[in-house]
């Protein structure tokens, strides 16, 4: 499938020099280009993992530069851009297949994104970047992962984590970003981006931001909604946060060893396994599926 973006459905290409565009509806997003620069057009891909959608760009050209914070907004923008919960740029390291940046929809560059780390690896394998494992690096340290035969299925190998803490009832953790996990009766009913946002903006977190999972029992494994930080919305699926709800419930269990937990989210399924010895919690795997949605051309 191929989308093109709206910047060239509002410049005339027959223009020449530099035309000055702002769109219509306007929320105030100003363009200045001119024919030769729209001829410049960059490719970018859409992915998504259980619902958890990303905007990837190839960077390893330097071209999309990092500093670019509102045109990383923008792109996210689900009404004046591609639409994303996030963006993430391939990049070079030296040492490594390649090097995720991952920014939250807002523009800010954030922390660990679990589902990001598995769409880019599926995205690194579809353009030819690795085969079927990696090792990249991440802004919170070095990744393994592994692409498996099943479809679209990437098991991400995440930061080890030794501590875990308490705010009331609620576990406090950082999985490659930080976490708040709550347990709540009928969370499909529940509150979660109101509920969510006031744990966000409480007087603790306000200035760093937290990631609010609310999660509940089933029958296997647990259901969990997000409210995210940096999106500011609940999205669909959240891996770091599924990784935080599955270490926080085995601590609240008292389970030790090899620990298989399937998290269910709106957006999909995901799995998590780790190994637990009293606060350390190693060999940790996000597993769950990365599937490629479109990739369409934009100018910047
Ligand atoms: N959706 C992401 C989490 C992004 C983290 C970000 N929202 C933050 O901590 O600022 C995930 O799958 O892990």
């Amino acid at each position: 499938m191929q989308a093109c973006f709206f910047l060239l459905n509002n410049v005339k290409v027959a223009n020449i020099g530099h035309v000055k565009v702002k769109d219509g509806i306007s929320n105030g997003y100003d363009y200045l280009c001119s024919a030769n620069e729209l001829m410049e057009l960059h490719t970018f891909y859409k992915y998504q993992g259980a619902g958890n959608d990303f905007v990837i760009i190839d960077n390893r050209n330097g071209l999309f530069e990092r500093e670019n914070t509102g045109l990383v907004r923008r792109l996210c923008d689900r009404r004046f851009g591609i639409g994303a919960d996030g963006l993430m740029l391939l990049q070079g390291a030296e040492g490594y297949d390649f090097e995720m940046v991952y920014y939250n929809a807002d523009g800010n560059e954030g922390s660990m994104c679990g589902n990001g780390g598995r769409c880019i690896v599926a995205f690194a394998q579809d353009i030819g970047v690795i085969g079927s494992e990696t090792d990249f690096l991440a802004v919170d340290g070095p990744h393994h992962a592994r692409m498996h035969d099943r479809v679209g299925w990437v098991s991400l190998q995440m930061a080890k984590v030794d501590h875990i803490g308490r705010d009331g009832d609620a576990y406090v953790l950082d999985t490659g970003s930080p976490h708040y996990v709550k347990m709540v009766d009928d969370l499909a009913k529940y509150p979660v981006v109101a509920e969510g946002r006031d744990i966000r903006y409480s007087d603790s977190y306000r200035d760093k931001g937290i990631n609010v999972n609310f999660v509940e029992p089933e029958e296997d494994g647990y259901f969990v909604r997000t409210y995210e930080r940096g999106v500011e919305d609940e999205t669909l699926a959240c891996g770091t946060g599924a990784t935080a709800v599955a270490l926080a419930m085995a601590a609240r269990a008292g389970k030790e060893g090899p620990i298989e937990t399937p998290i269910r989210a709106a957006g999909g399924r995901l799995n998590i396994r780790f190994n637990r010895d009293g606060n350390r919690f190693t060999e940790i795997f996000l597993e769950g599926p990365a599937v490629f949605v479109f990739r369409g051309e934009i100018a910047w």
